[in-house]
């Protein structure tokens, strides 16, 4: 079944059950305090579960005058039903000696109000009815969220992979629910079962057991405490014990244990019937258990959690929903008048917003332009100009809005020629960076009449900068003068703060320059965050890698572009100059925590980050940088940095490739065979690779380290990057 299906049912059935689920979770986690309360009581007797019956009995019998009954609950606790000075009273025993140590508990108002709301809303048969049906919906939203799941982490196998943090309600809404779906499953289970019960749909069968009175014996006579049901059944098993109503040999003992009930001859201990509880009362036994936790303070607790999981799951679910930008689209031109046709795969919304800004600027520019999902691809009679923009999902499949659009490609043939470009919006973050962009390339490309304008065109982290390269060189083929605002829902929100340049750092034989920024207030960036520069007004962002110095010291590697807008503003910067810049917290790039040998592999200006990563390495943990550029004389730049970290023990080692310095070209990529020793030891022992530079390097990169992965360690490279061992900023 396809992702929307799977997100409508969970969306669906979660709608319909919500009130009744927060009410029954609520009153849920008040009744998960109840069994946690009366086994916390001090009528358990540690050793007296060992006790038989017949030491048990002795000891009761020779304390009260006349005992009736003898029960022991789930808590452990025995007590007895006694007479005292004529009178029935029922407590709470020590087995060893038949002390009384205190009364029956009784169920505290709360509980009771919480019990009668939690089974029946008070509406009686109707509400619990609905409470059943609910409990019945949240099977069915479990089902549906570890679907969810496994799509959303590239297969069941990644199910409890580290989750990719997107935002706060769709990142805890997946941790949330993988931490509490076994107790909810539980819960929702047994809750069906019992309403089951409740409405006998599911027949209660009760234990019948005839005595044949006509051969009842009265002899040969036994002491109680010789019977051997007595002596040989230990107390633990014991649920109910009654004794005989007379003395007369008609009347008997009638014992309940865990699984069996039977009645005992009061004269010679044989056992006048007996039968095991029938499979329904013993699943019925099961499903109280665990659905009330009673008899046990850990299962309480684990229920109670489950329970309180239930209105957080419910508000960040649809804080997921509402937050979701809407993937409507209103056209001004039908598909069969337009001569642009922009498609759109999307998933969350936002690669939608991209593409309605691009359909904006093209009717202002006075174009025919159509816009719709790729899920709605068809025969478009006038389409000259087809652009494809799509995320990608899950293990590099297709967004929920571009699921059909494959064999939709396939099936309807475009009958005149159309020229097509596809931009691919994900994230590095994934094992798959827009895989999917790159199948619609190629079902587009073998299509009839189709020519492709250029390969697909990349866009990490829904950056405006990388849309907006695009976009230039699209518009260019086109000849049309367009310029895209930003979506505001993209707009940074983050404040901006001034920074003071302390000093610049250039060669006179490179294009690459440092600038080391002190920031005068606002944020405190980590290394691997983003520094947002907008160089004129009205001009696109540029990005840069944060390496941090110290706490208020922050250092970026620029190149600079001869026709370059912004490299050439931070260029001329002088000593003491101030800029406004905006830091973008880049978390998936920030130095692991508990690695231990960490890797770091960069392409020219890709080392900033780093050099404030070794910087900060005060616990000198291992770190191995590898550093490709064309030419040895690049690294006069980073010359400091590098040598006093490897003096101060902070840089392990630093391995260079240099493309240009000799006859053969070397690639950093090159070195990662030569070092497999080094590289699948890290993979081995949880350490981190780390990439920064250019997707190009990025690409070849990964190649290697998935041939190495296949070959040595026998996984996929999805693994390790599921698990936050390999992490990449490339541009
Ligand atoms: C669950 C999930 C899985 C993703 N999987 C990938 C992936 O395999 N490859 C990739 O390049 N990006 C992946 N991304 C990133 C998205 O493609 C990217 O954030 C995109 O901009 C989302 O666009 P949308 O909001 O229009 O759906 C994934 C995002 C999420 C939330």
């Amino acid at each position: 079944m396809i992702v929307s299906v799977w997100r409508f049912s969970h969306l669906l059935f979660a709608i319909i059950s919500s009130l009744f689920l927060l009410i029954a979770s609520v009153t849920g986690v008040i009744l998960a305090v109840e069994p946690i309360s009366n086994k916390m009581e001090s009528y358990s007797i540690s050793g007296a579960d060992e006790l038989s019956l017949a030491e048990t009995l002795e000891n009761i019998n020779t304390k009260y005058e006349e005992v009736l009954a003898v029960k022991r609950d789930r808590n452990g606790f025995v007590s007895a039903t006694v007479i005292i000075d004529g009178n029935n009273d029922e407590f709470y025993i020590d087995p060893f000696t038949g002390d009384k140590l205190g009364n029956l508990i009784q169920k505290k108002p709360l509980f009771q109000f919480a019990t009668n709301l939690h089974r029946s809303l008070f509406l009686k048969s109707t509400g619990r009815f609905l409470i059943g049906f609910a409990s019945f919906l949240l099977i069915l939203i479990s089902i549906s969220g570890i679907v969810l799941i496994a799509k959303r982490q590239g297969g069941y196998k990644q199910f409890f992979a580290p989750v990719v943090r997107e935002n706060f309600s769709q990142y805890n809404h997946v941790v949330y629910a993988r931490f509490s779906l076994i107790p909810l499953l539980v819960l929702a289970i047994t809750g069906v079962y019992l309403s089951l019960l409740r409405f006998d749909v599911i027949p209660d069968s009760q234990v019948s057991l005839q005595v044949d009175f006509d051969s009842i014996q009265e002899e040969p006579f036994k002491e109680y405490t010789e019977f051997d049901l007595f002596e040989t059944t230990p107390l633990s098993e014991l649920r109910e014990l009654e004794y005989p109503f007379s003395e007369f040999v008609e009347d008997y003992y009638i014992i309940r244990l865990k699984d069996k009930e039977l009645y005992l001859n009061q004269v010679t201990g044989d056992i006048l019937a007996e039968e095991k509880h029938p499979i329904v009362q013993v699943m019925s036994s099961w499903a109280t258990v665990l659905h009330t936790g009673e008899g046990s303070i850990l299962w309480s607790m684990v229920l109670g959690l489950g329970s309180l999981a239930i209105p957080f799951l419910t508000v960040t679910g649809f804080m997921v929903y509402f937050k979701r930008p809407k993937t409507k689209v209103a056209n001004e031109y039908s598909k069969n008048e337009s001569e642009y046709v922009i498609l759109v795969g999307t998933e969350g919304g936002t690669t939608l917003q991209f593409a309605q800004e691009l359909h904006k600027q093209l009717l202002l520019s006075g174009k025919k332009s159509h816009l719709a999902l790729m899920n709605q691809y068809s025969l478009f009679k006038k389409m000259e100009h087809l652009v494809v923009i799509t995320a990608t999902y899950g293990q590099g499949e297709a967004p929920a809005s571009g699921e059909k659009f494959i064999q939709l490609v396939k099936k309807n043939q475009q009958k005149q020629a159309f020229d097509f470009s596809v931009v691919g919006f994900g994230s590095t973050a994934y094992p798959n960076f827009c895989q999917f962009a790159y199948e619609t390339h190629e079902v587009l490309k073998a299509s009839n009449n189709s020519t492709a304008l250029e390969e697909v065109f990349t866009v990490n982290d829904q950056s405006f900068e990388s849309f907006t390269n695009w976009c230039s060189i699209w518009s260019k083929q086109m000849g049309l003068p367009i310029k895209l605002k930003k979506p505001k829902l993209i707009t940074s929100s983050k404040p901006a703060s001034t920074f003071k340049v302390i000093y610049k750092a250039e060669l006179p034989e490179d294009d690459t320059f440092l600038l080391s920024l002190k920031n005068l207030n606002g944020s405190k960036p980590v290394s691997g965050d983003l520094l947002s520069v907008v160089p004129a007004e009205g001009a696109r962002e540029r990005l840069y890698s944060i390496g941090k110095l110290n706490s208020d010291t922050l250092l970026i590697s620029i190149r600079r572009h001869e026709k370059g807008l912004c490299s050439n503003y931070l260029y001329q910067l002088k000593q003491d100059a101030k800029l406004t810049a905006i830091v973008v917290n880049n978390r998936n790039f920030h130095f692991p925590k508990h690695s231990r040998k960490t890797v770091f592999i960069a392409t020219g200006t890709g080392i900033g980050p780093f050099l404030g990563m070794i910087q900060e390495n005060i616990k000198r943990t291992e770190i191995h940088l590898y550093w490709g550029a064309k030419t040895k004389d690049a690294f006069n730049l980073y010359k400091d940095y590098i040598e006093t970290a490897l003096q101060e023990g902070k840089l392990t080692d630093f391995k260079t490739a240099y493309s240009r310095q000799q006859s053969e070209k070397i690639y950093v990529q090159h070195l990662i065979e030569r070092d497999k020793d080094l590289f699948l030891e890290v993979l081995k022992k949880k350490g981190c690779i780390m990439i920064c530079g250019s997707i190009a390097m990025q690409k070849e990169v990964l190649q290697e380290l998935q041939q190495l992965s296949n070959k040595y360690l026998n996984k996929d490279l999805s693994y390790y990057q599921n698990r936050k061992q390999i992490k990449m900023d490339c541009y």
